[in-house]
């Protein structure tokens, strides 16, 4: 198990993901001396190009989706890659796949970059070109599966062909610098995790807010909606990762397992602890933008904004709700998760006329990447009457925290794991499972009681049953 592949095979290689993310990805991680020197990588998907061809297609993407300041030589990179045209729904084919492959030295890698309707087909025909041995790595990019059954059908066929230790799953979420910083914060400090519990926090909210709509995936998002989309992977591994118990070592089978538990430990949701919403025109920063049945052209009741109150049902998190949010077309990009400590237990200050306000914790995954520390302090001057408080900010912002540091793209972090053969950022199968089982539970509560979305205006924070859903419990949402 414990190989660096030398070998990279991207199905899905002409894709729009393998242009935006994956190929400029590998390029940095090139430029930056970290793949072996005798890594190759072979692209395949149906369109007819040879080698030549599909090198001059990768420049042109890198051209286009790498900022200028990272790009560098690109000659070294581009000999790295092949190319062979293949079908994979026909198992013609995949010998001539496996000839272009080659024998690895180490290992082979392969990342499916495609629909998932494509995974059972294209594990048939690398089975029958011999590309499933021992030295062979699957990589799996979402959505995996539109429910429980689904997501089982997809695990069920790849583990026909791979044991789960070759397994990786992506959840790209998993490979941003800040969400594996809040590991390093709550289990590299000693401040923290004494307050980690439900004795010393409110609530917690994880907000996952777009500023897009479709983007051009239309049937795939009218299918998914917000809370496939995004609740089902993204947010409950982040939610998993603030909950979890401190794992005993930093590795994939001690992290992995302390975030199934909490994915186990979500207690169904009941009617009034969800909203939907779906984005009319608006504006947004200026712009107009169109409805979603506009940019859709069509009627549709598919959700593009959820938010959900969330329990976790263990000793630590008792009577703590997880308030999350999520949608396209809000009024900003931002991901942040908010820690609401509780007040103290008593204000010696109540007397003397001072106000208090609760600690508060705000990890900023992006766009910016902060941590602010919300602390209340004594107002400067000598007031005769009392004594003035205030909140001010304790201030980490990661790039002055670390100048010079590159900001990566998630996607080169987990390509590096991939091939280098290190699980830990990879989502494990009874994980998946327990995050569907938990969301096809809302949306068979959804179609119970024939919930649709409310409208909301682009530009704006969501429905206002949303609001509602948090202020009823004395919550504000966190802008
Ligand atoms: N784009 C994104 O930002 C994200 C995408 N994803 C997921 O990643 C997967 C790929 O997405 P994306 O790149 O956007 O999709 P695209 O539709 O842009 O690309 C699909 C790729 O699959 C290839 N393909 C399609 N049918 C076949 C076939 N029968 N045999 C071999 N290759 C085939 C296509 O090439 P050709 O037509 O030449 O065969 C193309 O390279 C999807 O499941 C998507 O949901 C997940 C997160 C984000
Ligand atoms: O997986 C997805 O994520 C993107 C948001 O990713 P981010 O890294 O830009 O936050 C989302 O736009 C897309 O709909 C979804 O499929």
């Amino acid at each position: 198990m414990s190989f660096t592949a030398d070998r990279l095979l991207l199905f899905g290689a002409t894709g729009d993901l393998a242009q935006r993310m994956l190929l400029p990805s590998l390029f940095a991680l090139d430029a930056d001396g970290l793949l072996a020197p005798d890594l190759k990588i072979i692209g395949t998907a149906r369109s007819e190009m040879t080698d030549g061809e599909y090198r001059n297609f990768a420049r042109a993407a890198l051209e286009k989706y790498l900022p200028a300041d990272r790009r560098g030589r690109m000659a070294e990179f581009l000999n790295r890659l092949s190319y062979q045209t293949l079908d994979a729904t026909t198992l013609e084919g995949y010998d001539d796949l496996a000839k272009k492959v080659g024998t690895p030295a180490r290992g082979l890698a392969i990342f499916l970059s495609t629909a998932p309707s494509l995974f059972g087909p294209t594990i048939r025909g690398l089975q029958s070109a011999g590309l499933t041995g021992e030295n062979v790595r699957m990589c799996l990019e979402k959505p995996l599966g539109t429910d429980l059954a689904s997501s089982r059908e997809i695990n069920d066929a790849v583990a026909g062909a791979f044991p789960e230790n070759r397994i990786f799953r992506i959840d790209h979420y998993l490979g941003k610098e800040t969400v594996q910083n809040l590991l390093a914060l709550r289990f590299a400090n000693l401040m923290f995790e004494p307050l980690w519990n439900a004795a010393h926090i409110d609530h917690v909210q994880i907000t996952v807010a777009e500023t897009v709509g479709l983007e051009g995936r239309v049937a795939f998002y009218d299918d998914a909606g917000a809370i496939r989309d995004m609740v089902q992977n993204h947010m409950l591994q982040l939610l998993a990762l603030v909950a979890m118990e401190p794992p005993a070592h930093f590795d994939a089978t001690a992290v992995r397992d302390e975030k199934v538990k909490v994915l186990r430990a979500l207690r169904p949701v009941i009617a009034g602890e969800t909203v939907t919403g779906q984005y009319r025109a608006g504006a947004i920063g200026g712009q107009a933008v169109p409805g979603y049945d506009e940019e859709l052209g069509k009627p549709s009741d598919t959700e593009t904004f959820v938010a959900i109150k969330a329990h976790v049902d263990n000793w630590r998190w008792k009577g703590v709700p997880f308030y999350l949010r999520t949608g396209k077309r809000l009024p900003k990009r931002v991901t942040e998760i908010v820690i609401q400590f509780a007040c103290v237990p008593h204000s010696i200050f109540a007397g003397r006329g001072a106000t208090m306000q609760p600690n508060r914790l705000v990890i900023g995954i992006q766009p910016e990447e902060n941590i602010t520390l919300s602390l209340m302090a004594k107002v400067p001057g000598l007031d005769r009457e009392g004594i003035r408080l205030r909140q001010v900010p304790l201030n980490i912002a990661m790039p002055d925290a670390f100048s010079g540091a590159v900001r990566r793209i998630a996607y080169e972090r987990l390509l590096l794991d991939l091939v280098e053969g290190d699980q830990t950022l990879f989502v494990r199968r009874d994980e998946v499972e327990a995050q569907w089982e938990w969301i096809d539970a809302i949306r068979s509560l959804w179609a119970t009681e024939g919930l649709t979305p409310k409208t909301y205006t682009a530009g704006s924070w969501g429905p206002s049953a949303a609001i509602a859903l948090a202020e009823r419990d004395g919550v504000t949402w966190h802008e």
